[in-house]
């Protein structure tokens, strides 16, 4: 399903007035393809993030997965939580992961929350740590992985629910350029694998050779998108 945002405007109190974060922002992520959202520090791309995923309300407009407009202004918290449930997957700067908890039960762990059941979770969560080249390191906790092998993690989990939206914000600011290179090569092949629209938010370009498209945020507003002709195929 592709991923619309429309008119998304976020403003926040800021004191006695307010500040625009995200201003009017339209964007369409194909599914199956991954857009980088790209900008200096402040120009709103967490903030739009945070809207596409449904954890904050836009003050205006939509966004829409296929043809369900799933995030209003007026969409209820309980609403939200279980869209975001349903059908996003998200990848946070730092993995996130359970200290007490295998790679494998991180894995399942999400999906029971996810009302998933556990027989098939346990198959499926193998499978995804094997696509992310983290198969053998299943039964480690978080501080015997590194880094890298650690954000692997966090991509399979995010992927556990089979979500038709993936956000992912600056998955590669705490690895080198190669390993960060490796990440978002990964996750824009499996975006293409399972259909996922993927927006991805990142300081650094230069990782970014194989994503579909890049847009660049400034001020809150976006800047420039890519062509449609610049969507490479599925
Ligand atoms: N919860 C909040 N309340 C008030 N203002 C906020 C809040 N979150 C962000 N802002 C402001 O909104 C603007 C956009 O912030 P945002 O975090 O979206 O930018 P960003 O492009 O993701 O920056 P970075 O690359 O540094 O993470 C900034 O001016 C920031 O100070």
């Amino acid at each position: 399903m592709d991923l619309h945002l429309e008119h998304i405007t976020l403003v926040y109190p800021d004191g006695d007035s307010t500040l625009t974060a995200v201003d009017d922002v339209d964007l369409t992520v194909p599914a199956g393809t991954t857009t980088a959202l790209l900008g200096p520090s402040g120009a709103g791309k967490s903030s739009l993030l945070a809207v596409a995923a449904g954890l904050t309300q836009p003050s205006r407009g939509t966004v829409t997965i296929g043809a369900d407009v799933v995030f209003t202004p007026d969409t209820s918290v309980a609403d939200s939580t279980r869209v975001r449930l349903e059908r996003i997957g998200m990848v946070f700067q730092s993995p996130q992961l359970l200290g007490s908890l295998t790679a494998l039960e991180q894995l399942e762990l999400h999906a029971h929350l996810r009302g998933k059941r556990p027989a098939s979770v346990r198959e499926r969560g193998m499978e995804l740590l094997d696509a992310v080249g983290v198969a053998d390191h299943a039964h480690k906790r978080p501080a015997q992985l590194s880094g890298g092998q650690r954000q692997r993690v966090a991509i399979a989990r995010a992927l556990v629910g089979r979500p038709e939206v993936l956000l992912v914000d600056e998955p590669t600011s705490a690895l080198d350029h190669e390993r960060g290179t490796q990440v978002v090569e990964l996750i824009t092949g499996l975006a293409r694998e399972m259909a996922a629209a993927t927006l991805l938010v990142s300081h650094d370009a230069s990782t970014l050779a194989t994503v579909d498209a890049t847009v660049r945020m400034l001020d809150a507003r976006l800047e420039e998108s890519a062509p449609l002709a610049a969507v490479r195929p599925a």
